[in-house]
């Protein structure tokens, strides 16, 4: 033992027991060395080796955080990148006090563990004593633990400094450690490095908030106009109801209180029309109309980010006060214009809402089947709850049923340890859309008919069943009753969906192709910020002219294109990538529209599709770009046909 170390026990030993004053600039170091005698039985004249857990135990406590450790890693990574050449360390504990993950020059390997900086090693209080980590899941507050501020001899070499990391429902879930085995004595030079540990304890708390909410509305406001859009202090989650189901620090501290399950509208004391408008232009766009003053005192500027995966659904309509610019996710009266047949359809639609029914949605491929399905939903008293889509087709048969019906802990061979919740228990008191219906194998429509006939869902391996209240919207672009003929679908189970059957008619049969083109080229438009477009009369003319095998989905497509290459934001009949109308193509749809059209050209179909596959070296999503259709559309065929990318070896 060195004399330091010696000295530094005795130190340790009179304050904590109190024989001699403790300082009461470093309290909150002297309370933790109390804490460290009284409470934990430690014992300064017996410094402890570092305890670290074997891997499997590791594993475990990596475990309980998996989708936060991989915001939490790429926050490390790049701290790591800026203190690593002055010879800093970077790990992270779970709310035990576990390294669960750590970033260290390797060529010191040996050095970090024997000093506990490194996986697996427990920083605890109770067991490694007044530390950076262990005092910090104390104190829930930054701090550096500085040399001779440590309980235990072992680590008066040390410097650490650290952060708590809070999720969204305000729960200590880890600490950021950023140390070093070496360092100027003054304390003072750590300065910067608690700054900067805190900047990115709070950048992978937003990131861990806006993974977490990312089916959700999230406002965020913060007080730097310009930044409010990547470093707003406050962020609050909200379903289409305009009800707050998550509220990260900023929001709990800004509006004292916790705001979970109000109304952000009563919270900021703003209509909610207006809080949709803020999603309309960004700060950027419109600096003041977006001011927000909250209650508590305090202008903010605020943006807002719309759900960016399918969970949540359209908004609910008009009536209820919470209408949306239709271009967002249409409600059902945007979906189409002045087309009767549409017209009819979609008066029944409205008629079929909160009925309990089943609906069944046919069309061809991007007639828009999924878009009619999430309106109906958010028109719905459903609306709030998830919106859970599920595309039969593109699920591979060895996973369909897992992902639908879910399955416990160790039931699954290559499944999650911890089990999954399956797609219809997400669904519930929501909508589930199984997309591509009549690709469902046949083994799972008996057991998705015991779901619609009983309200339960039984996961894999678990003993009971659990109840399950759900709508279903089913789509197909086949005609199921052939396959019902052919044996391929259950009687019963088309049945049972087709409490009624909503047909969409292919774009080119549609007399509101006008409107579509319309509202879908200003949609297009305004996401490209460039709300200026024009699109010219011939453009529009051609347009018109096309036979869109694709529907609206090559619309869509074609749309986008030519905004990207437009030279001065008027779209012209050239910047449209369709073949000129004199081209006798034109009228022909690609392979993979024309056998689903039935045409009984499947064969020459299976070989022109593999040919493009080879030409596109089996990129899916590029093969099914240049076919203007969905990728699922692409996989289903693949499948008909037993088409499969060559093994990789
Ligand atoms: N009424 C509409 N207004 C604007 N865009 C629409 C409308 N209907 C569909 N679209 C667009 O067309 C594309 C295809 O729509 P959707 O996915 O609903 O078609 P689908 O029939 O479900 O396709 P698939 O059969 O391939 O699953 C999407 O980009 C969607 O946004």
């Amino acid at each position: 033992m060195t004399s330091l170390q010696s000295r530094h026990i005795d130190n340790v030993y009179s304050i904590a027991t109190g024989t001699a004053l403790a300082d009461p600039a470093a309290s909150l170091v002297h309370k933790s060395w109390a804490r460290c005698v009284r409470e934990h039985g430690l014992d300064p004249t017996r410094p402890s080796p570092a305890r670290i857990l074997p891997a499997q135990e590791v594993r475990a406590h990596q475990q309980q955080l998996e989708h936060f450790l991989r915001a939490a890693r790429a926050g490390m990574e790049d701290i790591y990148r800026r203190v690593a050449d002055l010879g800093y360390m970077v790990l992270l504990t779970d709310a035990e006090g576990i390294t669960v993950d750590y970033i260290g020059n390797p060529a010191w390997d040996d050095q970090l563990r024997k000093a506990g900086l490194y996986l697996g090693a427990d920083w605890n209080e109770a067991h490694a004593g007044t530390c950076g980590v262990g005092t910090c899941l104390v104190e829930r507050q930054p701090m550096t633990c500085h040399q001779t501020e440590h309980f235990d001899a072992t680590h008066i070499a040390l410097t650490c400094t650290t952060a708590p990391l809070f999720d969204h429902s305000g729960k200590l879930t880890a600490i950021l450690d950023v140390s070093a085995l070496r360092s100027p004595e003054a304390r003072e030079s750590q300065h910067l490095v608690r700054h900067l540990v805190s900047i990115y304890a709070r950048m992978i708390e937003d990131a861990d908030f806006l993974r977490s909410f990312r089916g959700h509305w999230i406002l965020r406001l913060g007080t730097a106009y310009g930044l409010v859009d990547v470093a707003g202090e406050v962020m609050l989650a909200f379903d289409e109801g305009g009800t707050v189901v998550g509220a990260n620090g900023g929001a709990r501290q800004a509006l004292a209180g916790n705001p979970l399950g109000r109304e952000v509208s009563q919270l900021l004391h703003m209509p909610m029309d207006a809080i949709w408008r803020i999603g309309s232009g960004g700060a950027s766009a419109m600096p003041f109309a977006h001011t927000v003053l909250l209650p508590g005192g305090g202008e903010y500027h605020a943006s807002l980010l719309a759900p960016r995966v399918r969970r949540a659904a359209a908004p609910a309509a008009a009536a209820s006060g919470n209408a949306r610019p239709c271009d967002r996710l249409p409600p059902l009266e945007c979906i189409a214009g002045n087309d009767p047949a549409m017209q009819k359809l979609l008066a029944q639609a409205r008629r079929l809402v909160d009925r309990g029914i089943h609906v069944l949605v046919e069309g061809e491929t991007g007639s828009g089947k999924e878009v009619l399905a999430r309106a109906l939903h958010g028109a719905s008293s459903r609306a709030a709850m998830p919106f859970v889509a599920v595309n039969c087709a593109a699920i591979p048969d060895s996973l369909i049923e897992s992902e639908l019906f879910g399955y416990t802990p160790g039931s699954f061979t290559g499944g999650r340890a911890k089990g999954m919740k399956g797609l219809i228990a997400q669904a519930d008191h929501g909508t589930l859309f199984l997309d591509e219906i009549g690709d469902m194998p046949m083994a799972l429509q008996t057991r998705l008919l015991r779901v619609l006939s009983e309200g339960e869902v039984l996961p894999l391996g678990a003993e009971s069943p659990q109840r399950v209240d759900i709508a279903v919207v089913a789509a197909t672009h086949r005609h199921l009753p052939e396959l019902v003929t052919a044996g391929r679908f259950r009687e019963d189970l088309y049945y049972r969906l087709c409490g009624a059957v909503l047909k969409l008619p292919p774009l080119r049969e549609r007399g509101d192709r006008r409107y579509l083109i319309e509202a879908m080229f200003n949609e297009e438009a305004a996401a490209m910020r460039s709300s200026a477009a024009r699109l010219s009369d011939a453009a529009l003319q051609r347009l018109l002219a096309h036979a869109w095998p694709g529907n609206l989905r090559e619309l869509r497509n074609v749309l986008r294109l030519a905004l990207a290459l437009c030279a001065d934001g008027t779209v012209s009949a050239e910047d449209l990538q369709l073949p000129a109308p004199s081209d006798a193509a034109a009228a022909v749809p690609p392979p993979v529209a024309r056998a689903e059209a039935g045409d009984g050209s499947d064969l020459a179909s299976a070989d022109e599709l593999r040919a493009l596959l080879q030409r596109h070296r089996w990129h899916v999503a590029r093969a099914a770009a240049e076919l203007g259709v969905c990728r699922a559309t692409v996989y289903r065929h693949m499948k008909r046909h037993g088409i499969a990318p060559p093994q990789r070896m």
